[in-house]
């Protein structure tokens, strides 16, 4: 049971991830009272938000904001719609920020905010109303300096706009910085569509330097076709690996000769399954139906970027790849990670593969604190840096020692929360 907040909550996800960092504790041999410290947030905030629906009946949603750990910086981290999410998930999920933004070497703490609501059951009038109101709520409790929340699940660049908006008239002038990844029109950044994917590409690239001679021809799978997935897979043919199968929910798309990205960038508004179908009907690659062949094609690397838990104990066994690049968030479950330890196949962890979204979060709000925009390439290639960098440090790290590299990321970010709390005087 984790004790949070004087209550006990019984929460799967939140002990994973208690249990996470009391390992990453034990391995660096960092004091056990660190774990007391840091496994407790600093402030947790329960809002409602009574929204007027279209049928005039009053509906209140609860909502929360989790401020985990400010050592490194303000508060920063996304808002979740989700209807099951629970207060011990988004304490979860701030702690991970907190590791996640210390990582990446970036001024931040961490947070999470979140509103059990099921976006899709909302008409947009409603949707703008609840979103203006939980600004409403954390307005007080949040600033460019303080705290600078994002989209997560369930949220978009339009909510965010929605948000910027209403703070802004509640401080009375524009205040761009408090919220990032919002639409290139209103103080966004170009970058931010693809910036994930192109995080994923570049750290994959990054380890096949190191691995073997480059990613010069590398054969690559991608599973799934979401945001993440398809920008990894366009970003990895543009740096010189071939991407020959890609999947999402319905199936595979194969071609042995690589498939032709620039389908992903001409076709921007499709979703997943139609991108694959227009890999198949314009590309020629061949189609397979059981969207789970993705993880048994023989290629050098592996990229799940669809969902959680795909990779497990029954199922590690069969994968050929010898690099697995996180895309998505918990893709592989740690009895997998030991099979695919064992059998030397390298899982480059979430934690540092998929943080390039946060990474142009941050840009954005460098550029937005100095009232300037840099151009795509300019962005993209300030992104770039950091990433290549974020993969030096783990990597380095990683040498030292025989452990997975997801345990050099979490040590790796845990030191650097610790001095940054030991010099300030906190333990
Ligand atoms: N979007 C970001 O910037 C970002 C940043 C960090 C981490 N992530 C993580 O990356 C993952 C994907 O996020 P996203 O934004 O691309 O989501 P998304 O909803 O845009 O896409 C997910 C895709 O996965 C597909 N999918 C679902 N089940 C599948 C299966 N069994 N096999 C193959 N495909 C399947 C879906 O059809 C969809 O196309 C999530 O774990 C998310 O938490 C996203």
């Amino acid at each position: 049971m984790a004790h949070i907040s004087g209550v006990y909550i019984n929460s799967a996800f939140l002990e994973n991830t208690l249990y996470t960092i009391k390992r990453g504790i034990e391995l660096s041999g960092l004091p056990v009272e660190f774990y007391e410290i840091i496994t407790k947030p600093k402030r947790i905030h329960i809002v409602y938000i009574p929204v007027k629906m279209d049928s005039g009946r009053i509906e209140v949603f609860e909502g929360y904001r989790v401020q985990h750990n400010d050592a490194l910086g303000p508060f920063k981290g996304g808002i979740r719609f989700h209807p099951e999410v629970t207060l011990a998930d988004d304490v979860a999920l701030a702690i991970l920020m907190t590791l996640k933004n210390s990582l990446a070497g970036l001024p931040y703490g961490g947070a999470k905010g979140a509103v059990r609501v099921d976006p899709k059951r909302l008409s947009q009038r409603e949707l703008e109303e609840l979103s203006r109101g939980y600004a409403r709520a954390i307005a007080p409790l949040i600033g460019d300096l303080v705290d600078i929340p994002a989209p997560d699940v369930g949220t978009n660049s339009q909510i965010m706009a929605w948000m910027v908006d209403e703070y802004s008239k509640i401080a009375g002038r524009n205040a761009p910085a408090v919220f990032t990844s919002k639409p290139p029109e209103l103080w966004g950044n170009p970058v931010r569509e693809y910036a994930t994917g192109f995080g994923v590409a570049v750290v994959a690239r990054e380890m096949a330097k190191r691995l073997w001679d480059g990613i010069e021809g590398k054969t690559v799978a991608v599973q799934g076709l979401g945001n993440v997935g398809r920008w990894t897979a366009y970003w990895l043919a543009k740096l010189g690996a071939k991407v020959v199968a890609v999947s999402d929910i319905n199936g595979v798309a194969y071609k042995k000769e690589g498939l032709n990205v620039d389908i992903i960038a001409n076709n921007r508004g499709l979703g997943g399954p139609a991108l694959l179908e227009a890999f198949v009907s314009k590309d020629g690659a061949q189609y397979v139906k059981d969207p789970d062949a993705i993880l048994a094609v023989d290629v050098d690397i592996f990229i799940p970027a669809a969902i959680e838990n795909v990779i497990r104990s029954d199922n590690a066994g069969r994968v050929k790849a010898r690099l697995v690049v996180e895309g998505a968030n918990g893709p592989t479950t740690p009895e997998a990670e030991r099979v695919l330890y064992q059998r030397g196949v390298v899982v480059v962890p979430d934690i540092l593969a998929n943080a390039g979204g946060v990474i142009m979060s941050y840009l954005e709000w460098v550029e937005n604190l100095q009232w300037l925009s840099w151009d795509e390439e300019e962005t993209r290639k300030r992104l770039e840096a950091i990433m290549v960098n974020n993969v030096a440090r783990v990597y380095q790290r990683w040498q030292k020692e025989k452990w997975t590299m997801r345990d050099a990321a979490i040590v790796t970010a845990l030191e650097r929360i610790y001095k940054a709390m030991k010099l300030r005087g906190w333990i």
